[in-house]
């Protein structure tokens, strides 16, 4: 049987998000961001998750979320770094004897069973596959004057989502060559594939109802959804 093992990311400080509290921990219906993630991977197939957390957050994810909401899947807390690709290579290297890799975002609680069965699925097959949902709007290249300098074909332009899912080899070994070679314009982890793994990456179907939580709107949208998702019984009120 093979072994899948989800990195849940939450050592990003959210910028954009302007809250003295970092993002993955503001409540949603009374709830951390990151505990609606991390409850999304302990009811999916995976074996195993690695959280990764900011620097002196690791006590408070042990006490007030691992333990508080009995999330058994979590076996190891480890610190992440300054970026992202920092935070998820730290990830990469707390694995032990693992098959496939799902990399989340902890700021995309919405993420849904079947997107998570749906990747674990096609990984066996591809070896590199990411979420990913087709753009709905019109998208225009910008200088910086905001002049448009292009509009590409929008049927080939599709939202990036998490997971994105890898043969454990094949992003360890891709991770390792990119930060050798000092890159540092990585904006997920498909991209490191592309640059340095020698196999195609594959989009799959993700779900418009996975976004990441960025700025402010977008945790009243969440707030939103959770309430929407249960008329009548107050979860958020
Ligand atoms: N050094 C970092 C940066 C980001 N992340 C995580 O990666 C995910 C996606 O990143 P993003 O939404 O950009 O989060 P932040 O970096 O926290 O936000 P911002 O860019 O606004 O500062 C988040 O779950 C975040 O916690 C991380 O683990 N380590
Ligand atoms: C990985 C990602 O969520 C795919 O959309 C995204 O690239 C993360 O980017 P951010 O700059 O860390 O928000």
């Amino acid at each position: 049987m093979a072994k899948y093992t989800a990195i849940v990311l939450s050592a990003g400080k959210g910028s954009r998000m302007g809250s003295s509290v970092h993002k993955q921990y503001l409540l949603l219906c009374g709830r951390p961001v990151i505990y609606y993630t991390l409850k999304a991977f302990e009811e999916s197939p995976v074996d195993e998750i690695v959280l990764v957390t900011g620097e002196g957050e690791e006590e408070y994810c042990r006490k007030e979320i691992v333990e508080k909401y009995k999330l058994h899947k979590v076996t190891k807390i480890v610190k992440g770094g300054k970026e992202r690709y920092h935070s998820v290579f730290q990830g990469l290297s707390a694995c032990e004897h693992t098959d496939y890799v799902l990399i989340h975002d902890g700021a995309r609680p919405f993420i849904e069973q079947e997107v998570i069965r749906h990747t674990m699925d096609e990984v066996q097959k591809k070896h590199a596959c990411i979420a990913a949902v087709p753009v709905k709007d019109t998208i225009k290249k910008v200088d910086e004057n905001g002049k448009v300098e292009d509009t590409p074909p929008r049927k080939s332009l599709y939202m990036v989502q998490t997971p994105q899912a890898f043969s454990y080899s094949l992003i360890y070994d891709s991770y390792q060559k990119m930060i050798a070679d000092g890159r540092e314009d990585v904006t997920d982890d498909a991209m490191v594939v592309e640059a340095y793994g020698k196999v195609p990456v594959y989009v799959i179907d993700g779900s418009y109802r996975n976004f990441k939580i960025t700025t402010p709107e977008d945790l009243e949208m969440a707030e939103f959804m959770l309430n929407a998702g249960n008329p009548g019984k107050g979860v958020c009120s």
